[in-house]
């Protein structure tokens, strides 16, 4: 039986960038509702609620990667991740960041931290995520981070956007975003550089495209649970966030 043989680099690395082209989650209609201004304080307040679960469990998957790597360059390489999100003694860390957006949009940020009111979507989604890091073999694992080619123009986006169309937008607000334009961007050149340098064969190249199109999966699937939630007509399940819930005293 013959063998398909591997793309070439540059082939395999346009297959990766057309998946985000085709399915990352700058596409999805919430996204566009929440750049133009479109989104009630509410449904923005019940994307930072559930955004927050993912941002919590980055470093958790990244840990799940960590403990799994027999390489110390490569653990090397990823626990900055770990600390982009968690801070250290010197530096604030994107969850704090993060909570610092909440208070903005009106939300105590010990509700949000608190994780209640989570959609079960949103769970199931970004557990989902943690485990395939934790369980799936190390090139499936990077490869599935490399939305984060996509990010930085998303970002930007929501900076932009956000900026122009909501009152409780400005630079203490979004510096979460801001400071992941150069974050994301490094993360990214290491993580795709490991694929291109780790896909060496046509099953691991088809295996890599297969992760990464799970996480856009895992993206999208979050906005589809808040759209169904929390925009009119809203359906929100029992034990979600509701409207008035969680709110700092000035915005109850
Ligand atoms: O706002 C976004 O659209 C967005 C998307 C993604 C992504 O593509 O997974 C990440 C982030 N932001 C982000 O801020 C972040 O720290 C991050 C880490 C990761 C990852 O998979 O390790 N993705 C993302």
């Amino acid at each position: 039986m013959t063998q398909t043989a591997p793309q070439d680099r540059a082939a395999f690395e346009a297959r990766l960038r057309a998946i985000g082209d085709a399915r990352y989650h700058d596409k999805h209609p919430f996204h566009r509702r929440l750049h133009s201004g479109g989104c009630s304080p509410d449904e923005v307040r019940a994307w930072v609620i559930n955004r927050y679960y993912y941002q919590s469990r980055i470093p958790m998957k990244d840990a799940a990667f960590m403990s799994r790597v027999s390489d110390p360059a490569l653990r090397r390489a990823w626990r900055k991740r770990i600390e982009d999100h968690d801070g250290t003694d010197a530096r604030e860390g994107g969850i704090a960041r993060w909570l610092r957006l909440a208070q903005a949009v009106g939300l105590d940020p010990d509700y949000v931290a608190s994780e209640r009111g989570v959609l079960p979507a949103t769970r199931f989604a970004v557990d989902a995520y943690v485990r395939f890091v934790r369980d799936m073999p190390l090139l499936d694992a990077v490869a599935s981070s490399l939305t984060e080619l996509f990010a930085p123009k998303i970002h930007a986006e929501r900076i932009e956007g956000l900026l122009r169309h909501y009152d409780f937008a400005d630079d203490a607000a979004l510096s979460y975003f801001r400071k992941r334009l150069t974050e994301a961007p490094e993360d990214v050149a290491f993580g795709l550089a490991w694929v291109l340098d780790h896909a060496d064969t046509r099953e691991k190249q088809d295996a890599a495209a297969a992760a990464l199109e799970f996480k856009t999966d895992v993206l999208w699937a979050q906005l589809d649970a808040l759209w169904s939630a929390y925009v009119e007509p809203a359906r929100i399940p029992p034990g979600a966030w509701r409207p008035g819930e969680g709110l700092l005293e000035r915005a109850a």
